[in-house]
């Protein structure tokens, strides 16, 4: 069954933990984290500081999205906050691998990410790494946006490539997943769906997971 990983990003930050709890009690699966710093992407948004605050008022899986340049500079730090995953963009960094290998070196789990216009080949020599592989699938940068559906065929394909290989990876999908566009995501291999504005967005948010669920079966 698909997870489903609720974006804070679109969360009313007022009252952040009673947002977290509520998704965890509506049945959200893990709780994802965009982090951006205004260079990678245009958005600046929060540091290691908030995971480190939601970490102990939550059990779910902390699934901690960089959109930061030269992520290595933080691993250490988002590390120690409390984060399960950590994953970093293929386009942020001159040194992939290494920074994949510094993650899994801090004890947490090592997502890569490909932006829309980015092919599976740019990320195919640390497949056999990588904990997860995160589909963009709108520009990193907002919350709310639509739904870029060229991405599916790199999700069909990092499919077969696991299928092929044995590679034991997550394929995440992030970015305008809600009722009308979750369905398409797991038919072509999607593992876990990231849903800020489908699930945040939502008065009922036990409806919303529950309508995204049905929806991906
Ligand atoms: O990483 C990002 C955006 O850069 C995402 O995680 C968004 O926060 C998802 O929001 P929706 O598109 O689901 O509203
Ligand atoms: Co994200």
């Amino acid at each position: 069954m698909v997870k489903i990983a609720p974006s804070i990003l679109s969360a009313d930050f007022s009252k952040l933990g009673d947002e977290i709890r509520d998704v965890e009690k509506a049945g959200a699966d893990w709780i994802h984290i965009d982090v951006m710093d205004g260079q990678f992407v245009p958005n600046i948004t929060m540091g290691s500081l908030v995971v480190d605050a939601v970490r102990p008022i939550t059990s779910l899986v902390l699934d901690v999205h960089l959109m930061i340049e030269a992520p290595e500079r933080y691993i250490e730090q988002f590390a120690n906050a409390g984060a399960d995953y950590i994953s970093v963009h293929v386009e942020a960094t001159k040194h992939l691998h290494r920074v994949i290998q510094l993650i899994k070196s801090c004890g947490v789990k090592a997502g890569v990410v490909i932006n829309p216009h980015t092919p599976v080949e740019a990320i195919r020599h640390v497949l056999e790494d990588a904990d997860l592989v995160l589909v963009m699938t709108v520009n990193p940068g907002f919350g709310g946006q639509t739904f870029i559906s060229s991405a599916i065929e790199k999700i069909e394909k990092l499919h077969s490539l696991k299928e092929e290989n044995r590679y034991s990876y997550l394929i995440e999908v992030d970015g305008g997943v809600n009722e009308e566009t979750i369905a398409q995501c797991v038919q072509a291999g999607t593992d876990v769906a990231v849903a800020g504005s489908a699930v945040f967005g939502k008065q009922d948010r036990k409806a919303a997971i529950k309508m995204l669920r049905s929806k991906a079966e």
